[in-house]
């Protein structure tokens, strides 16, 4: 399966569980990963034949503004579901990190896959 992918798009947000998490933003890195045919676009070198990643990201940023979040498990769902919905792709993994500053400076964040994988069985 060939894929199309974004790594260490910064994604500014206003997103915690905390309070003092509602009076900031934050960064988020978002990793995305998404099945498309790329063999089609490099024949045609057409940008029409294959998933835009530039348009992705400004998807990705839009939804940063669009609202704020609680979890990232929120931001990483909606990101999944507009990427599928708006995309030409049926199958996306996306991970979204977080840095938080206690107890050290730490990453965490949710990984997800949503859709159907081109190389699953049936
Ligand atoms: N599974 C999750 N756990 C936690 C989240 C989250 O989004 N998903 N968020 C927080 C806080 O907002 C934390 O990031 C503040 O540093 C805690 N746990």
């Amino acid at each position: 399966m060939d894929t199309v992918f974004i790594r260490g798009l910064r994604v500014e947000t206003r997103i915690g569980v905390y309070s003092w998490e509602r009076r900031i933003r934050q960064i988020l890195r978002v990793d995305v990963e998404l099945a498309s045919d790329n063999a089609r676009a490099a024949t045609s070198e057409d940008i029409a034949d294959t998933v835009n990643y530039a348009e992705v990201a400004d998807r990705l940023h839009a939804l940063g503004v669009a609202q704020d979040w609680t979890l990232v498990e929120s931001y990483a769902e909606r990101a999944a579901a507009t990427i599928l919905d708006e995309f030409d792709t049926p199958w996306v993994r996306i991970a979204v990190t977080k840095e938080v500053r206690l107890p050290q400076r730490t990453e965490v964040g949710v990984v997800i896959e949503r859709g159907r994988h081109p190389g699953a069985s049936a």
